[in-house]
C-alpha cells in the first residue's frame, strides 16, 4: 500500500469517527429538544396557573406584575434553551453528508507541537468540550487555511495576531460521507477542487463557495473595518458570492447583536433573488433580507404618479434609436443621474430657503380657507435659520393652529345645523353618547341638555376637518410636484443654480445642450401632466420631495449590500445611505457591465460619488481580477473587447474556443441554433440560454423557436416578471440575465445591425460573459458582424 493510501485510509478514518460523534450527539440532542419543545408548549399553555392576579391595592397589583414578570421569563428562558439546542441539532445533522472540506496542520510559535485543524461550515466540539472536531470556516483561526500557502502564516484574534507554521494543508471532496478527492497542496488553496467546482453544470440556484475562497475573496468577506467597502470585480469573479459568504461571516461574527433581519442584500430584478436566495440557508444561516430599488421607489411613490419601470426605459433606450427625441432621452437620463444634478438638486433647496416654494392652498367645503399666498407668506416671513425641512415642519405647526381656530368659528356655520337635522336616531345617538362620556370623564358635572347641541356640532365639524387635519401633518400643503416640475419650466431657474454652490461650477459641462435641454425639459413636463414620471425621474424626484420633508430613515439595518452596483446612479447611492443611517455598506460591481443609461462612473476611485459618500477615510477599495465563471477560451474573447481587458485573469479551465457561425439568414440561423442546441444538451449541459439584447426581440425569437417541435415546451420566455430563475433551455434579454450563469450562451444576433453603436459594448459583453462552458454568436446576416466581434483577435475564436 503507497503511503498516499495508508494517508487516505487514516483520513478515512477521522471522517467515520467524527460522523460517529456526530450521529451520537444526534442521538442525544434530539429527545432532549423534543423534551424542551413540550415543556414550552406546557409553560405556554398553562402560563397563569402559576401567577397570582390581584388587583385590590397597590402592593397587589405590583406583586401580580412581579410574578407575571418572572413567569415570562422563564418562558423566555426555555424558549431560548430550546432554540440553541434545535439550532445545534440541525447543524450537526447538516454536517453529516460533509463534515468538513480543509485541513491545516499550524504549529503556533512559542508551542511545543502542531495542532490539525478540520474546516467545515460549522464548528463542532467533542464530548470533553473543548476539543474541536471541526472548526467553523468563519473561526480566526480559520482564516489561516484561506490567506496563507505552507510555511509562515498569521491570523488575527481580538487579542493580537497569532503566528506560526502552516506545515501541511489538505483539502477533501466528501460527500455522503465518503472522501472522494483529498490532496495536499502548495498553494492558499489548490486549483484542483476548483477545477472540479467549476467545471460543474450551472444550476438554477446559486452555490457556497466556502471550501474554495480565495484569499482576494477571503479579504472581502472578512472586511470589517470601514463603513463602505467597494468592490470593482471583473465578470465571473466571484462579487455576488463573496457578498453572500461576506453577510454569513458578518452574522457569525457579530452573532450575539446582529440578526439576518438587520441586513439587506439589492439585487438587480426579483429573478435574481430567487437565484441567490439558497446560499445562506445552505450555510446554516437565516436568508437576509432582499429587494431590488425598484420595489422601493414604487412603494413610496404609488398613488403619487405612475412611474415608469426601468426595464422598459431599457427596452426604449435598446430599440427606438429612430425616434427623433432619441438623443435628447438619452442625454436627459444621463443628466439625471448624475453627480452634476445632485449638486444643483441641494443648490435648489438652497435657494428655497429664500424665494421660489410652491404651495397649496387648503380649501373646506369648496371654499379657499388658507391661500396659497398665505401659506407662501408666513413661509418666508420666518427668520428661522433651520433647514428646509424643520422649516416646513414649522410651517405645518403653524397651519394647523390656523385650521383649529377655524374649526372653531365653523361651528356655528349653517351647514353644521343642516347636518344635525339630518342625522338619524341612531347615528344622533351614538354621536351623543360618545361625546357625552368625554366630557364627563374632564368634568363630571355635565349637564346634558343645555350643551347638547353644541356639543354635537364640535362633532360634527371635527368629523369634516379630520381629513383636513391628516393631509396636513403629510405635508399635503407643499406642492412637490409643482417644485419639481419648475425646474423644467424653464431654462433660467436651472441656468441660475448652475453655479450656485461650489460643487456645481459655473459651466455647463456635463450639461446637456441648449436644443437637447428644451427637450428634456419638455418631456418630463409633459409627462407630469400626464401623472407619469419617467424612470430617470423617480429618484431625484423623491430626493427633492425628502430634501424638503425631512428623509424617512430605517435605523434597524446594520448592513447593506448592493450588487450589480455599477447600474445605480449617484442618486440612488445618496439615498440607500440616507435610508439606513446606522448601515455599513458593501457595494460590488464591474463597470464594464454597466449597461443601464444611468450608470455613473462609480468604480473610477477619484471623482466617484462614492468616494464622498462616507469621505475618503472611511471607503475601502478592493479589486478583484480574477475570473471564475468561464473557461479560459472564453474569457479570453470576451476580455479581448475591452479596454483594460488585460487586467482580467481567466482560472485556467479550459473548453472549446467561442464559435462564430456566420448564417445566410434567419432561418438558416434559427436551423444551425436547433442543432447546437441538441449537440450541446448531448454533450450533458442543461442550462441553456439564448441570449437577445432586448425583450422585442426575446419574444420574436421565442414564437420563431418555439414553433419547433424538437424544441417544443423544453423552450422558456424570461422577461421581467419572471419570478423564478428555472434551469433549462431559455430565451432572455441581456439586461435580465445580469449575474446569473449557464452552462451555454447562444447569442441570437451578433450583427453590427443589433450590436452596432459603442454604447452597446457593455451589454454584449455582459451577454458574453454569462456562459460556464460554452459560447456561440450568430450572425443571420451576410458579412456584417458586430464590430465588437471584429475587433477580438481571430486566434480567439473559430469561424464557421
Ligand atoms: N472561490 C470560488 N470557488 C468556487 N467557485 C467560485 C469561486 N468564486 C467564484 N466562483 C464561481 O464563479 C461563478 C461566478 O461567480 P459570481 O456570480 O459570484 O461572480 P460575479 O463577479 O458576481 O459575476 P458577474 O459580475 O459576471 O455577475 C459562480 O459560479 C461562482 O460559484
Amino acid at each position: 500500500m503507497s503511503e498516499w493510501s495508508t494517508e487516505w485510509d487514516k483520513e478515512q478514518r477521522r471522517v467515520d469517527e467524527v460522523i460517529a460523534a456526530f450521529k451520537k450527539r444526534i442521538k442525544e440532542y434530539e429527545p432532549l429538544v423534543g423534551e424542551l419543545r413540550s415543556e414550552v408548549v406546557d409553560f405556554r399553555t398553562n402560563f397563569w396557573d402559576d401567577v397570582t392576579v390581584n388587583l385590590s391595592n397597590d402592593d397587589d397589583v405590583l406583586e401580580t406584575f412581579m410574578s407575571m414578570k418572572q413567569q415570562a421569563q422563564i418562558l423566555s428562558e426555555r424558549e431560548h434553551s430550546h432554540r440553541h439546542l434545535l439550532n445545534q441539532l440541525k447543524r450537526t445533522r447538516r454536517l453529516l453528508p460533509s463534515p468538513y472540506f480543509g485541513r491545516i496542520d499550524f504549529h503556533e510559535k512559542g508551542t511545543p507541537a502542531s495542532e490539525k485543524l478540520y474546516i467545515g461550515v460549522a464548528s463542532f466540539l467533542a464530548d470533553d468540550g473543548e476539543t474541536f472536531l471541526v472548526y467553523d470556516w468563519r473561526t480566526p483561526i480559520a482564516s489561516l487555511y484561506y490567506d496563507f500557502p505552507p510555511g509562515h502564516a498569521a491570523y488575527n484574534t481580538p487579542g493580537g495576531e497569532i503566528s506560526g507554521t502552516i506545515e501541511l494543508k489538505r483539502q477533501f471532496a466528501i460527500r455522503d460521507g465518503h472522501i472522494r478527492t483529498m490532496f495536499d497542496t502548495g498553494m492558499t488553496i489548490g486549483d484542483e477542487l476548483l477545477q472540479n467546482v467549476l467545471s460543474k453544470g450551472a444550476g438554477s440556484q446559486m452555490q457556497s463557495i466556502v471550501a474554495t475562497i480565495q484569499h482576494e475573496q477571503n479579504q472581502i468577506i472578512r472586511n470589517d473595518s470601514s463603513r463602505l467597502l467597494v468592490v470593482q470585480g471583473a465578470a465571473g469573479s466571484g462579487k455576488t458570492s463573496a457578498a453572500l459568504q461576506r453577510a454569513a461571516y458578518l452574522l457569525y461574527k457579530h452573532r450575539e447583536r446582529l440578526t439576518a433581519e438587520q441586513m439587506v442584500l439589492f439585487s438587480p430584478n426579483p429573478m435574481f433573488n430567487s437565484y441567490v436566495a439558497t446560499v445562506l440557508p445552505e450555510l446554516g444561516e437565516d436568508n437576509i433580507q432582499q429587494t431590488t430599488f425598484q420595489e422601493y421607489l414604487n412603494r413610496r411613490l404609488a398613488g403619487t404618479f405612475d412611474v415608469e419601470d426601468p426595464f422598459d426605459q431599457m427596452e426604449y433606450v435598446l430599440t427606438k434609436q429612430d425616434d427623433p427625441e432619441y438623443d435628447a432621452v438619452i442625454a436627459g437620463i444621463a443628466f439625471k443621474a448624475s453627480s452634476r444634478f445632485l449638486h444643483l438638486m441641494r443648490s435648489y433647496r438652497d435657494r428655497l430657503l429664500t424665494e421660489g416654494m410652491r404651495f397649496k392652498g387648503i380649501r373646506f367645503k369648496g371654499r379657499t380657507v388658507l391661500s396659497r399666498q398665505a401659506i407662501e407668506a408666513q413661509f418666508y416671513n420666518s427668520k428661522s435659520a433651520a433647514s428646509l425641512s424643520y422649516r416646513v415642519d414649522e410651517l405645518k405647526d403653524w397651519i394647523m393652529q390656523q385650521l383649529r381656530k377655524l374649526e372653531r368659528a365653523e361651528r356655528s356655520a349653517d351647514w353644521v345645523k343642516e347636518e344635525l337635522d339630518y342625522l338619524d336616531q341612531e347615528q344622533y345617538q351614538d354621536a351623543f353618547n360618545r361625546l357625552a362620556k368625554r366630557q364627563q370623564a374632564k368634568n363630571p358635572a355635565f349637564d346634558d341638555a343645555q350643551q347638547e347641541e353644541e356639543l354635537l356640532r364640535e362633532g360634527v365639524v371635527r368629523t369634516h376637518f379630520r381629513p383636513l387635519y391628516r393631509k396636513v401633518k403629510a405635508l399635503r400643503f407643499v406642492d412637490t410636484k409643482g417644485l419639481y416640475r419648475q425646474l423644467f419650466e424653464n431654462d433660467s431657474l436651472v441656468a441660475s443654480l448652475i453655479g450656485d454652490s461650489d460643487e456645481t461650477s459655473k459651466d455647463r459641462v456635463g450639461f446637456p445642450d441648449e436644443q437637447q435641454w428644451k427637450q428634456i425639459c419638455a418631456r418630463t413636463v409633459g409627462l407630469m401632466d400626464e401623472g407619469k414620471l419617467a424612470a430617470e425621474d423617480a429618484t431625484p424626484y423623491l430626493y427633492l420631495k425628502e430634501l424638503i420633508e425631512g428623509f424617512q430613515m430605517n435605523g434597524n439595518i446594520r448592513y447593506v449590500l448592493m450588487d450589480e452596483a455599477q447600474d445605480y446612479s449617484a442618486f440612488q447611492f445618496e439615498f440607500v445611505k440616507r435610508l439606513f443611517p446606522r448601515a455599513r455598506m458593501t457595494v460590488l460591481g464591474d463597470f464594464n457591465q454597466a449597461i443601464f443609461a444611468q450608470a455613473s462612473d462609480l468604480h473610477e476611485r477619484s471623482g466617484s460619488p462614492l468616494e464622498g459618500l462616507y469621505g475618503p477615510e472611511d471607503t475601502a477599495w478592493m479589486n478583484l481580477t480574477r475570473s471564475y465563471r468561464s473557461t479560459r477560451e472564453i474569457v479570453d474573447f470576451t476580455r479581448a473587447m475591452l479596454a483594460d481587458g488585460d487586467r482580467i485573469v481567466p482560472f485556467d479551465r479550459s473548453g472549446g474556443k467561442p464559435l462564430a457561425i456566420q448564417c445566410t439568414g434567419e432561418q438558416d440561423r434559427d436551423r444551425r441554433i436547433i442543432e447546437d442546441i441538441a449537440a450541446l444538451q448531448a454533450e450533458g449541459f442543461g442550462s441553456i440560454a439564448i441570449i437577445t439584447k432586448s425583450q422585442a426581440e426575446a419574444n420574436e425569437a421565442f414564437e420563431r423557436l418555439r414553433a419547433v417541435p424538437a424544441l417544443g415546451e423544453s423552450l422558456r420566455l424570461v422577461n421581467k416578471t419572471t419570478p423564478q430563475f428555472e434551469h433549462g433551455l431559455l430565451i432572455i434579454p441581456a439586461y435580465l440575465a445580469k449575474g446569473v450563469e449557464f452552462d451555454a450562451v447562444l447569442i441570437y444576433d451578433a450583427s453590427a445591425r443589433c450590436y452596432g453603436r459603442e454604447s452597446e459594448r457593455k451589454l454584449f459583453y455582459t451577454a458574453c460573459t454569462r456562459p460556464m462552458h460554452r459560447l456561440r454568436l450568430y450572425n443571420p446576416i451576410e458579412a456584417a458582424w458586430s464590430p465588437f466581434v471584429l475587433g477580438v483577435s481571430e486566434e480567439l475564436y473559430e469561424r464557421q
